[in-house]
């Protein structure tokens, strides 16, 4: 039985809840499908458009005297449980239509990461909707965010991104994975906190959540390491009129690629990273970049990028 990570993509998941609901049942299907194939599944997710809306809205109520200001690290625990709410449901849902009984639980998951880390005087991790520059420099000058432009999509708040650490509920996850649990662990790249001698403390950032999965994936042993997006492949020449989709990549081949700045910071680059430290020393490993709504074409080898050592 082959132990499998799937990371699903924030910006895959849509930008309503309406939206991700209707994305999250076409996947459900798909990951159940790979279960009855027999494999253990492990589930992962990114929030980076919806931890950036919660984001908004709770300062929004705060502003307007509403409500509590909600820190950051509160807005990505919400993030895990709308996201791991809806994936909940919509996987009982498909194992129900099968008559497959598996209980599925999702984890709060904090992960602890380096407080002199210096991703935080660099923010880099895009969350929120797309903004023209015009409107980004407004928001800008009215509230001191930080905007950059992601992989030619538009503009979008960035907020450090540090490194992942140590996943602190591992023991958690590790014992629900061995009693045969579905488990939907370290979404939005985990709740990044700081280890200190008063104990563990949220900080304001987003962890890649490519990385993090890339770090559970190695923490549990798994076998695979599958990352769904929005694009079915990883591509060389990306969005050019000589684009080409890659069907293999290696250790050596991807590091070429990245001397020549074929993957964007914030978006792929992350996503090749995260691979390669799976699979890099371990032959035995696999990783895949597919699409969210391709992963049944790719585990038939019709699409997706199939990332190995060698
Ligand atoms: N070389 C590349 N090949 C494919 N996609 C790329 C490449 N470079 C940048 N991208 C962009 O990366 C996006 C995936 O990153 P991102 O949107 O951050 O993913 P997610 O939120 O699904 O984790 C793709 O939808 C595409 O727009
Ligand atoms: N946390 C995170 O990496 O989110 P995205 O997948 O939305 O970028």
């Amino acid at each position: 039985m082959a132990k499998v990570v799937v990371a699903l993509g924030g910006n895959a998941l849509g930008k309503s809840p309406e939206e991700q609901l209707k994305l999250v049942k076409n996947t459900a299907s798909s990951l159940i499908g790979l279960i009855a194939a027999g494999n253990q599944v492990v589930i992962s997710h990114g929030n980076g458009p919806q931890v950036g809306a919660i984001n908004l809205g709770m300062n929004f109520a705060a502003e307007n005297g509403k409500t509590a200001a909600f820190p950051f690290p509160e807005c990505g625990a919400m993030s895990q449980g709308y996201i791991g709410y809806h994936l909940q449901q919509s996987l009982e849902n498909e194992l129900h239509r099968r008559w497959m009984n598996k209980s599925v639980a999702t984890i709060v998951t904090q992960i602890a990461v380096d407080p002199n880390d210096p991703a935080f005087e660099n923010p880099s991790k895009p969350v929120g909707d797309f903004y023209t520059k015009e409107q980004a420099d407004e928001i800008a000058k009215e509230k001191g965010y930080t905007f950059k432009e992601d992989a030619g999509r538009g503009y979008r708040q960035v907020v450090p991104s540090p490194l992942p650490m140590k996943i602190m509920e591992l023991d958690s996850i590790k014992t629900l994975i061995d009693a045969d649990k579905l488990v939907i662990a370290g979404g939005g790249g985990g709740v990044p906190v700081i280890i200190s001698d008063k104990g563990l403390k949220g900080v304001p950032a987003v962890i890649d959540k490519d990385r993090s999965s890339a770090l559970l994936a190695d923490n549990i042993d798994a076998d695979k390491l599958i990352i769904l997006t929005a694009v079915d492949h990883v591509y060389i020449n990306y969005g050019k009129p000589d684009e080409k989709a890659l069907k293999t990549l290696n250790v050596a081949e991807a590091q070429q690629y990245m001397k020549e700045d074929q993957f964007a910071a914030g978006s792929m680059l992350p996503k090749i990273e995260a691979c390669l430290s799976f699979v890099e020393g371990h032959p035995e490993r696999e990783a895949l970049i597919t699409s969210l709504d391709g992963l049944d074409d790719a585990l038939a080898g019709k699409v997706g990028t199939v990332i190995r050592d060698n």
